[in-house]
């Protein structure tokens, strides 16, 4: 029998109760007002009576029958009275509740109730003018009925849950009786809600952490439905954006909306998962990646019926890809070698560069430990500190020995670094390399370059410096001797200039060559530059040991140098300092080899000279003129100063000879006597000699310009400047420059050097001449002429030396020498000049024997151009 038919039947009972009560209370009533009423009636009383004990029976029954229905259902059964309190509960209730019946009619529902359900309902009352002791009785009885879930207190101290359903009884007269409560236990189902609430939680949050959303859409009603996540993904206001298919499409990036849409079409065709990955754009210009995967299912008739899919932000899925396909592409492109071993140091990943430059294919090495690369360049205790750096500071770096696949060794840069996991075990060894090798050739190289000649490939004077340092450390502790030992070539310019510099740079290196077998193998010998060397002699016992090493390089150098074809005899002198006399440093030292060279070569060519205090006032003085003479040109501290000529015939001004000054800015005038000589060493004296016959030919330009009669300039040319420099070209650019008439230069050149390469000098002199420039032979009579090149020779003066002049008429032999010298000029039909005509006497004798001119203070010192003038412009064209 169901619930809904016991309620019927027991409610039909209570109603025949309620009746036979109603009944009998007016039987009652009769009997008390009638008391005085027969026995008929007391008759019938007692037959009412006996069928009201009947009723009663049949009602006591009837409520057996009720509570066993009660008992049967599994929900608790509760009458309440119309106070609300307990009447009658099932066996169940009884059981769950833990209450028994002689407190029942004492005892109210809302005791079992949750606290805060029970303050709930009484909150929900409000205040009432009666007092409430059953709440829930007194919700039920305001609405006739009531529904609601409410927790219960069981026996065994827990609470469960209930659906519970009241509602008011009443009598057949309509009077409220009381209430029924059903009570069904729905904790199971509670508790199956909670687990589901609890799933779709976990799923939502699987979601949010996944960042995926799913979707579904009724293709028959186009209804759409989506997570939580989808609106999260899509940036949509879930509260305010109701689920539509544009939605999901206006955001997609429009250069990918073609492939979304044909990814839909494809999903209808067919019966599995497609998935595609696309952009969203997003207003602010934002782009997100998100992974589509969806699948139409269909209906029994085969139509299209749902699309269900899911979505997936992987912008920062796409992000590591694009970082590792851009670490992966780092990894294969860079040009380190890249080695990577597993913690066990057996290798896992090696990159194209490590091949390249060890030659070992990864098939050849993967498995392997780097071990095999061991050159045997480095000891154990190398590769122990290695391993103990790494592990205690996670790094190591620096230069490594491998061996390459083919056997040879290379030097590498190598950093190891140990990636460790998050327990910070370590996984991986990653070495990082490139190869030294060209690093250390071009290091080498430089080193060479700096510390050799590049010539020679002797030391320079830079390594020359340090060795001498060290050696001298060395003989401070063993007080041996040291020398330095300097020296150059003799007439080396003249090889270079004549012969070009091929055959000067071979003969550098055939000289560097001899210098290197004359000497021990553990001596320096360097080069300073141009045609000066250098030796170290270290640790020398003494004196004599020095000597006998320079008397051995100038014999090494009597032997003649093969330069190209050539055979050259080059002399040379030697400078020598010691320490600790000359010197405790290398540069000091060097300074006074250099300063001896030149004591050296003062004595004649091919000595050896010990530096000597002092001699070297003269050695310096020429090394600080040397330094100066290089700045006199920039600083215009040179100037020419010009002596009048006379024609002795008639007494006249003929022209003037330009002689070259230097007028420095501290020490005054320096006479050509003194720097001349080291113009010509230092090859200065082209510029300057240029510079001089530049100014001269202006003058002599100026001064014809002027109407002066001014026949000629004569300009002093050095030997060197007619080896050094292209001479024809020069003097042809001057007059050029100038516009002076080739006919009024004329130019000097030294007996002595004219005779040294008579020769070669013919063709050059003649070539002047034909220039239209008058040639005059300066200082006859001090050379050694040969009269067969004399008479060769295309001059046109010979300028008797004023050392034979200077002594007439007191030295007969000078007087005979003039004459001589007057009469072989004539017969070669050149003209005759006297030079340094101090006196009247000596003008006189000149005259007589028919020289041609003179010049001398006798006439006029030289002059600075304006007194010139003035000399031109007084008496210009006779002697006063
Ligand atoms: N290559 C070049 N050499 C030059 C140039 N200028 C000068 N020199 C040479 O320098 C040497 C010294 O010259 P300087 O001191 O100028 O002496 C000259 C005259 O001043 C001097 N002289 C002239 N007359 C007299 C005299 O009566 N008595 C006397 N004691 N000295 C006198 O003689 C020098 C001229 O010599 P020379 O050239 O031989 O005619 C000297 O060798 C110059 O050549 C230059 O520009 N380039």
């Amino acid at each position: 029998m169901n619930d809904a038919r016991l309620q019927s039947e027991l409610e039909s009972l209570q109603t025949e109760i309620a009746a036979l009560r109603m009944a009998n209370a007016a039987l009652e009533q009769q009997m008390s007002l009638n008391a005085w009423q027969n026995d008929d009636l007391l008759r019938t009383l007692e037959l009412q009576s006996n069928a009201l004990r009947e009723a009663g029976l049949r009602q006591a029954n009837q409520s057996d029958f009720i509570q066993r229905v009660m008992d049967t259902t599994g929900a608790l059964m509760i009458l309440l009275g119309p106070d609300g309190h307990l009447r009658r509960i099932n066996q169940r209730c009884s059981e769950i509740l833990d209450v028994t019946g002689p407190q029942l009619d004492k005892r109210v529902l809302d005791e079992w109730l949750h606290p805060d359900e029970r303050q709930a309902l009484s909150d929900s009352l409000g205040q009432l003018p009666w007092p409430v002791h059953s709440p829930l009785f007194e919700a039920v009885h305001r609405a006739g009925t009531y529904t609601s879930e409410h927790r219960l207190l069981g026996g065994d101290a827990h609470y469960r849950h209930y659906w519970l359903e009241a509602s008011i009884q009443y009598n057949q007269q309509g009077k409220e009786e009381g209430a029924v409560v059903c009570a069904t236990d729905i904790t199971p189902l509670k508790q199956q809600q909670e687990r589901l609430h609890h799933s779709e939680s976990l799923l939502r949050e699987a979601q949010h952490i996944a960042h995926l959303g799913h979707w579904e859409q009724d293709l028959a009603t186009s209804e759409l439905t989506w997570s939580e996540e989808v609106c999260r993904i899509f940036e949509l206001d879930a509260d305010h954006c109701p689920p539509t298919f544009p939605i999901l499409i206006d955001p997609v990036h429009p250069d990918d909306r073609a492939a979304i849409n044909k990814a839909y079409l494809a999903s209808q065709t067919v019966d599995k998962p497609i998935t595609i990955d696309h952009r969203l754009l997003f207003a602010d210009g934002r782009v997100k990646w998100v992974r589509k995967c969806f699948i139409t299912h269909r209906d029994a008739d085969d139509r299209p019926s749902r699309l269900v899919g899911t979505v997936q932000d992987i912008t920062a899925e796409r992000l590591i890809d694009e970082q590792l396909l851009l670490a992966a592409s780092v990894f294969e492109s860079s040009l380190n070698g890249i080695l990577i071993t597993d913690a066990g140091g057996r290798i896992i990943k090696v990159n194209q560069t490590f091949t390249e430059i060890l030659g070992y294919s990864p098939e050849e090495v993967l498995g392997h430990k780097p071990g095999l690369f061991k050159s045997g360049y480095h000891d154990k205790d190398f590769y122990r500190k290695l391993w103990s750096t790494l592990k205690l500071a996670g790094k190591w770096q620096g230069e490594i020995w491998d061996q390459r696949k083919n056997g040879e060794c290379v030097p590498l840069w190598q950093s190891i670094s140990a990636v460790s996991d998050s327990e910070g075990h370590v996984i991986r060894y990653i070495g990082v390399f490139y190869d030294l090798s060209e690093q250390k050739r071009t290091a080498e190289h430089i080193h060479h370059l700096a510390y050799y000649d590049s010539l020679t490939d002797l030391p320079n004077r830079q390594l020359f410096t340090e060795r001498c340092e060290l050696a001298l450390e060395n003989v401070r502790r063993t007080h041996q001797l040291l020398a330095v030992l300097f020296l150059d070539l003799d007439r080396f310019k003249h090889v270079n200039d004549s012969l070009g510099h091929p055959v000067g740079d071979e003969l550098l290196r055939a000289v560097a060559q001899r210098l290197k077998n004359i000497l021990r193998h553990g001596d320096t010998v360097a080069r300073l530059g141009g045609d000066e060397f250098i030796v170290l002699l270290d640790d020398v016992e003494n004196l004599e040991i020095i000597e006998h090493v320079a008397t051995k390089i100038l014999e090494g150098f009597a032997k003649p140098f093969m330069a190209r074809e050539h055979k050259l005899e080059i002399g040379t002198s030697i400078g020598i300092s010691r320490y600790p006399e000359d010197g405790k440093d290398a540069t000091t030292l060097i300074k006074h080899a250099d300063l001896a060279l030149y004591q050296a070569k003062e004595q004649g060519r091919g000595m050896f000279q010990f530096y000597d205090v002092r001699l070297t006032e003269r050695a310096k003085e020429r090394l600080f003129l040397e330094s100066e003479l290089r700045e006199a040109l920039v600083r215009e501290e040179l100037l020419v100063h010009y002596q009048p000529q006379y024609s002795l015939a008639d007494d006249r001004l003929i022209g003037a000879e330009v002689l070259l000054r230097w007028h420095h800015s501290e020490h005054g005038i320096i006479p050509p006597d003194k720097f001349i000589s080291i113009a010509e060493d230092t090859g200065l004296i082209v510029p300057i000699g240029e510079w001089v016959l530049q100014t001269a030919c202006r003058q002599a330009k100026t001064w014809l310009a002027a109407g002066y009669d001014f026949q000629r300039m004569a300009v002093n040319l050095s030997g060197v400047q007619i080896e050094r420099s292209d001479m024809l070209a020069t003097v042809r650019q001057v007059l050029k420059d100038t516009g002076l008439p080739a006919n009024y230069l004329e130019l000097e050149i030294t007996e002595t050097y004219i005779m040294q390469q008579a020769q070669q000098n013919i063709r050059i002199m003649e070539d002047l001449r034909a220039l239209g420039v008058a040639l005059a032979v300066d200082d006859f009579g001090t050379g050694q002429s040969s009269l067969g090149y004399l008479k060769r020779l295309p001059v046109d003066k010979l300028k008797i030396d004023r050392s034979f002049i200077m002594d007439i008429p007191q030295d007969s032999n000078d007087m005979a020498i003039t004459r001589a010298i007057i009469a072989l000029g004539h017969n070669l039909h050149l003209t005759v000049l006297a030079e340094g005509v101090e006196t009247a006497e000596q003008s006189a004798f000149l005259k007589e024997l028919g020289c041609d001119e003179a010049q001398g203070y006798y006439y006029s010192r030289p002059l600075e151009a304006a007194s010139y003038e003035r000399f031109l412009k007084k008496r210009p064209a006779s002697v006063a």
